[in-house]
């Protein structure tokens, strides 16, 4: 028989679904919790992104590529996208609900992390860019704002708005914070997957710290300046273990930084990480 070679999304329209409560704002639009009015009743987040504002801010390309890119990734540390579908005046994203919100919510409410808790994070988040680089995708916008949390609390990369096929040199506007980019993107160099090293480093710092390591209230200069001289200084509450990773993706020489796999094999990760499995006795 001939067997379906593909199974087409199928088209999705907003009367598809009950409309729940609203989630928050996202850059271009609201974001809603939402059911399918059919069984099986899918829940899932709906994100309304406003085709003015898109043509207006000129991020269209962008928001294709975010797209593309996300629809075809699976992996448990990765928001899904499962379709979208758009009437006359918006774009609607089908996008996973992550039943725990947003990560940077609970990092402000607490201030930082414990170490546990931000090795398992980071643990979670090498496993996940290990995955999006073997696709030959750099993320380019690793930080807490862009990360979800699942039911379960596991760690979920939201966002997909900055990431490019690899090689990228694509002029990256340089608005919002620089906390996050390293000095080769920061001085326009050509770039590859190891600025998403550097940003777990600087993931790892403000996860423990509770503020980014290049941060400067003085403004964008100064922390352009503290970069492009990886000004690092650890407060000493953080653990030897953890110190050396962070120093170790900190490198200002993209080849001198960890690679992902060594970083799921570093003492601070593999001592942290959660005992479950068997209850065999050993
Ligand atoms: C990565 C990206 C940059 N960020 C975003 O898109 C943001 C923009 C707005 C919301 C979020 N987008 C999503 N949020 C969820 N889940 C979620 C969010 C918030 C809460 C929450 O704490 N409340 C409702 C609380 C409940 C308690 N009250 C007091 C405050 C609000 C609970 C669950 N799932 C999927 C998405 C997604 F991504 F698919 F859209």
């Amino acid at each position: 028989s001939s067997v379906a070679r593909y199974r087409p999304t199928r088209e999705w329209h907003l009367t598809d679904f009950d409309i729940g409560r609203p989630l928050g704002k996202g850059k271009f639009g609201r974001v809603y919790m939402v059911r399918t009015k059919c069984e099986p009743h899918y829940i899932l987040a709906l994100k309304c992104l406003y085709k003015s504002e898109i043509v207006q801010s000129r991020v269209e390309k962008q928001i294709r590529r975010e797209i593309e890119i996300q629809q075809n990734l699976r992996h448990p540390n990765v928001l899904r996208l499962y379709g979208y579908f758009h009437d006359e005046k918006r774009i609607f994203l089908m996008l996973e609900f992550a039943g725990k919100g947003e990560l940077y919510k609970q990092l402000t409410k607490h201030g930082c992390f414990s170490e546990r808790r931000s090795a398992r994070y980071v643990d979670q988040m090498a496993d996940a860019l290990m995955y999006l680089h073997a696709k030959h995708v750099i993320h380019r916008d690793i930080k807490p704002e862009n990360l979800l949390l699942g039911i379960n609390g596991e760690l979920k990369i939201g966002d997909f708005g900055w990431s490019v096929h690899a090689p990228g040199n694509r002029r990256k506007t340089l608005c919002g914070t620089l906390d996050y980019l390293p000095p080769e993107m920061v001085e326009g160099k050509e770039h590859s997957e190891k600025v998403d090293y550097w940003a777990l480093g600087v993931l790892t710092y403000e996860f423990i710290c509770g503020a980014p390591p290049f941060e400067d209230l003085s403004g964008y200069n100064a922390t352009y300046k503290r970069i492009a001289r990886v000004d690092l200084k650890i407060p000493s509450k953080v653990s030897p273990e953890a110190n050396d990773l962070i120093i170790k993706l900190l490198q200002y020489d993209p080849e001198k930084r960890l690679p992902l796999s060594e970083v799921r094999k570093h003492p601070w990760v593999v001592g942290h990480r959660s005992k479950s499995g068997s209850t065999a006795i050993r």
